[in-house]
């Protein structure tokens, strides 16, 4: 850590065992603290501090160790919290603050407030998340806080100004700081780590009162072990949290009870829905509420191991990020099944839960996004059965037959499902809340919630119009005509599930067309929807009825290869049963406007949505100006197009392309940043773009690029790799699993030089 001026002058740590120990290793190795001294009741762990050079001084009493301290750290245990603050009390000083590291908040504050006398308005609660595996002095750290979490539960009466100062404190050795509610956060840890630790305790005791006791445990297999682990924890520790925590345990204990009641019932009485409801939700629940702390995606939580789970949560978004390293050079050949719609699995699900009787989906996309949406109805109580290789099984609900979810329902990285999913909750009969990882959190929800608010419904945003948005249900809805002001499939699809709960008649008018998949597969489940023109009509009170989907592969997962195919030369590519919906095939019409070499085999008809067999071959490409109509018919695929540009004799212009600053990332910005990295010549405009082609030879040179965490920034640059001169690294590629979980290792199969790590 690099040294910087001391943020206090002395600092006192009471207790010094892996927590105060570490604490003060880390304030010395980046000179943090113009003195360090120890308080500890102990002599030897006094000697050790100082042998191990972590401290200046060490008393064994308590009072002289805080005197002159600007800040004092208590990290002793819970149940010693109030003599210790009894000691210090009469030697502190008028500013010297306060803080601690207990693990439960509510009883040390009661015994700070009752211990410190006027300098309890100085002491800030926290409590650091940090790894406990290890204890005693020997174990300090200096880097054990580096990421990870420390939450901070200031009262009513904590000064503000010494909240700051511990939370520049904790910032400085550098761990990521949150604040809570003392209640909360009592409750939130005994639902999480007490709770658990309960039940494992109480488990292994159950069974070990039971006369056959030595045949369970020669028997038991690795499950059990697994579960039973913690309950080799300290009993002394864990006496004083259940004790000091009590009421939040006891609560925690209670729902848990409930929880197993229910389950017992449904093995009682046979209930396959209610046993398959509640383990398909469960299969899938922890992987996502880790992916939801760290903000990251959920698939890659699922695939890690535990450790990398903690880890990820632990550090606080630090989840292990895929690096994509491309060699230059190369050619794409072969045939490519490229992963299931995205779009139109979304709608798959949603209309599939809201349907009366069971739908069978294949295809499916297994992508983080898609499945963020499936698993916000199973939080709204539908079972789920899969996805296993694509196929689903849907078990309806009916329209009005979804059911509160009991906590926010996390979207990861996904726009389309909240947005969606905003116009559908709005006609619910109960409140929701909905919030997703860092991109989603930044991008605007007002253009939905808007017109969904002049319907009837109660939606609240932040400040900024973004997530995470509260719909308080239960307000019946009203038909509205909607003139859209930007051409957005969301916005119109958000109406247009609001519609089905509206008295009346809702229609929308978009400015240019948009994809149509909600109005197709509504008609698919046997919804009237009318079609004029640019405008689309529902009537609220009708039914959806089950059906078999099958999804065909995303046009959008595609554009990568048909850009790679046609510029690296010598490429030939088949690219079977892609969806070639007319609203959504702009990317083919602006490739081929550009010379791009695409043919369509096989057209068919595949549940409503037309596919075909792609076969794109290389070709020389030449720069255009892209006809506006086709913009919103390839929304997604401008970062494709971009790299198809900067290959492209002369000049490519784009205009009325506002909306792509507003997806996963500023798309033209991460671009525009991107390209002229690698060596290309753009110019930005706040609705496109200008680039320079070169049409032969190396169009990019080597280089690292940052993908904003954006799926489509990440493909398009991995495939830029087919026509540079030296090697490039895209950092951050986990979002590439939100809609094409798999494309490394088919892109690699069809000849792009990538490998992946991290
Ligand atoms: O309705 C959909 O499935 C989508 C609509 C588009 O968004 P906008 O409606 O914001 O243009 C698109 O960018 C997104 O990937 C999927
Ligand atoms: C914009 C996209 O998706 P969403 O809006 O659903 O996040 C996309 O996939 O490119």
């Amino acid at each position: 850590m690099a040294q910087s001026a001391p943020l206090f002058g002395q600092v006192t740590v009471i207790g010094l065992g892996l927590i105060g120990g570490s604490l003060a290793a880390a304030l010395r190795n980046g000179g943090l603290a113009g003195r360090l001294v120890a308080g500890s009741r102990s002599a030897r762990t006094l000697e050790r501090g100082l042998a191990m050079g972590l401290v200046d001084a060490a008393y064994q009493d308590l009072a002289e160790a805080v005197r002159g301290a600007d800040l004092v750290f208590v990290a002793v245990p819970v149940s010693a919290m109030a003599d210790t603050f009894a000691a210090i009390a009469p030697a502190l000083g008028r500013h010297t603050i306060i803080t601690d590291g207990g693990s439960v908040k509510g009883p040390v504050i009661e015994a700070a407030r009752q211990h410190l006398g006027v300098h309890y308005a100085r002491f800030v609660p926290g409590h650091p998340i940090a790894g406990k595996e290890r204890s005693g002095v020997e174990a300090a750290d200096a880097a054990l806080y580096q990421r990870h979490r420390i939450i901070l539960t200031p009262t009513e009466a904590t000064d503000p100004a010494a909240t700051a100062k511990v939370r520049q404190l904790w910032t400085a050795v550098g761990a990521e700081v949150l604040d809570m509610r003392p209640a909360e956060h009592d409750r939130v840890l005994a639902e999480t780590s007490h709770l658990p630790h309960l039940l494992a305790f109480a488990l292994v005791d159950t069974l070990s009162r039971q006369g056959d006791s030595t045949d369970i445990f020669r028997y038991a297999a690795g499950g059990f072990r697994d579960f039973t682990r913690i309950a080799s924890s300290d009993p002394v520790m864990w006496h004083d949290i259940f004790i000091e925590n009590r009421d939040a345990v006891l609560a925690a204990a209670d729902e848990f009870a409930a929880g197993l009641a229910r389950f017992r019932a449904a093995v009682a009485n046979g209930d396959s829905e209610a046993l398959l409801g509640t383990m398909t939700r469960a299969n899938t629940a922890r992987a996502r509420f880790l992916a939801m702390n760290a903000r990251t995606s959920y698939t890659h939580a699922q695939g890690a191991t535990d450790e990398q789970l903690m880890k990820a949560d632990n550090q606080a978004g630090q989840a292990r990020n895929p690096v994509f390293h491309l060699t230059p050079g190369g050619r794409l050949n072969g045939q490519i099944r490229v992963a299931g719609d995205k779009s139109i699995s979304h709608r798959s699900i949603m209309l599939g839960a809201l349907a009366e009787g069971v739908t069978e989906i294949e295809g499916f996309l297994e992508g983080e996004d898609a499945l963020a949406t499936l698993e916000a109805f199973r939080d709204m109580g539908v079972v789920i059965e899969g996805p296993h290789a694509g196929r689903v099984r849907v078990h309806g609900v009916g329209l009005h037959g979804l059911k509160a979810p009991s906590r926010t329902l996390y979207m990861g990285n996904s726009g389309t499902s909240m947005r969606l999913l905003m116009g559908l909750l709005a006609g619910q009969s109960f409140a929701s809340e909905l919030t997703g990882d860092a991109s989603l959190t930044s991008r605007p929800m007002e253009r939905v919630a808007q017109p969904l608010r002049q319907m009837g419904a109660a939606i609240g945003t932040t400040g900024d119009g973004t997530p995470p948005v509260s719909i308080r249900g239960g307000r019946p809805l009203e038909g509205i005509h909607f003139t859209m002001p930007v051409a957005s499939a969301q916005v119109k699809s958000a109406l247009l599930l609001a519609g089905l709960y509206a008295h009346g008649r809702t229609s929308v008018t978009e400015p240019a067309p948009t994809r149509d998949h909600t109005e197709r597969m509504l008609a698919g489940f046997g919804y009237d929807v009318q079609r004029d023109g640019a405008t689309v009509t529902i009537t609220g009170g009708g039914g959806l009825t089950a059906c078999n989907l099958e999804v065909p592969a995303d046009i959008s997962s595609a554009a990568f290869f048909l850009v790679g195919a046609s510029i690296a030369p010598g490429s030939e590519l088949l690219l079977p049963h892609v969806g070639i919906n007319p609203t959504r095939t702009g990317i083919i019409d602006i490739l081929r406007l550009m010379g791009a070499d695409i043919q369509l085999e096989n057209e068919r008809d595949s549940g409503g949505e037309p596919v075909a067999d792609l076969r794109v071959r290389s070709a020389p490409l030449k720069g255009i100006t892209i006809p506006q109509e086709l913009v919103p018919l390839a929304i997604d695929e401008f970062p494709a197009i971009f790299i198809a540009a900067a290959c492209a004799e002369g000049e490519t212009i784009l205009h009325g392309a506002e909306e792509l600053r507003v997806k996963e990332s500023d798309r033209i910005q991460a671009m525009a940043d991107g390209l002229v990295t690698l060596g290309a010549e753009v110019e930005t405009y706040p609705d496109g773009i200008r680039i320079r082609g070169i049409a032969e030879g190396a169009a990019f040179t080597q280089g690292e690029i940052e993908s904003h965490d954006d799926h489509r920034i990440a493909m398009s640059f991995a495939i830029a790799a087919l026509r540079a001169s030296g090697p490039i690294t895209i950092h951050n590629c986990a979002n590439v699993a939100t809609s094409f979980p798999g494309f490394a290792e088919l892109a690699a199969g069809a000849g792009l030089g990538l490998t992946v790590s991290g």
